[in-house]
């Protein structure tokens, strides 16, 4: 009784977790981003900004959004750092990638890092966020602009999006994140992730499954045929939103199950 009602709490409420890159040259901001999204996505204080120091290894955040658990992992982005980022490819759900939209000089360099990260094999339909970051600042280009200087090739079969953003203020970081949790939510490198991983069955959008009568149904039918194994309970449920608890016999659950898939 208690595993079924543990099960079924654990089901409506764990959340789905996705892994996110965050990428980009040195000193575009990614690190300042990821205090920020802390503090604008959680209570916690991010590090101010003159506390943070140039990455040499992983910075590690992680977030809650609406049913989903998200984990950042920010790399440095100085030249001798960045044969490190592919280690992590295999894992990843999604990438931001954080350009300094305030620094011209540095857009080709920003460029060709980008066009490597997406010719890599193991990053194939991540979805992609690039973050025009550092919009505080007068001179800042606006995302339209940036998009049009790095006139990308290799974006056609991706899903992605340039986003205008300041890590200093936070302009435009909680639209970022909502739009890379809609995108990671439907997108076929999640489904191929968790395949891998072994995990069956949709990935849950907020009440997802429950939120019709039919998924209940078919959810708790599932859930009939596991505790009638090992409680010796029984569950019959009523075409309302209260659910009935009684004890029965097991082979009349089976064919309560039936019933359930031979509606289908
Ligand atoms: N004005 C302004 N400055 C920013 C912003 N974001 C970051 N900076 C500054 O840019 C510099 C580099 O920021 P970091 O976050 O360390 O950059 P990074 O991309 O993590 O750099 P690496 O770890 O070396 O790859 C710091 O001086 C930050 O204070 C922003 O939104 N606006
Ligand atoms: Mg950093």
């Amino acid at each position: 009784m208690f595993s079924l009602f543990y099960g079924l709490w654990k089901y409506i409420f764990s959340k789905t977790e996705f892994h996110v890159l965050i990428l980009g040259i040195d000193k575009a901001g990614k690190t300042t981003l990821l205090e920020k999204l802390k503090s604008v996505h959680s209570n916690l204080e991010g590090l101010p900004p003159d506390r943070i120091i140039p990455t040499v290894g992983l910075n590690i955040g992680r977030i809650e959004v609406a049913n989903s658990k998200l984990v950042f992992w920010d790399l440095g982005g100085q030249p001798g750092l960045r044969s490190i980022w592919e280690k992590y490819y295999e894992e990843a759900h999604a990438v931001i990638y954080v350009i300094d939209a305030a620094c011209p000089s540095r857009f080709e360099d920003a460029k060709s890092a980008l066009e490597k990260v997406l010719r890599h094999d193991d990053l194939q339909g991540a979805p992609l966020l690039i973050l025009a970051n550092k919009q505080d600042l007068t001179d800042a280009a606006s995302a339209e602009e940036l998009a049009r200087y790095l006139d990308l090739k290799k974006l056609d079969e991706r899903v992605y999006i340039f986003e205008a953003v300041s890590a200093y203020d936070g302009m435009g970081i909680k639209e970022s994140v909502e739009w890379l949790v809609e995108v990671m939510e439907r997108s076929k490198r999640t489904e191929m992730l968790r395949a891998r991983a072994g995990v069956t069955g949709p990935v849950k959008r907020k009440w997802g499954l429950v939120s019709t009568w039919r998924g209940l149904q078919k959810f708790m039918s599932a859930c009939i045929l596991t505790s009638s194994e090992q409680d010796d309970l029984q569950l019959w449920l009523f075409p309302s939103p209260m659910v009935a608890v009684l004890i029965g016999k097991k082979d009349q659950m089976r064919k309560k199950k039936c019933q359930v898939c031979a509606e289908e």
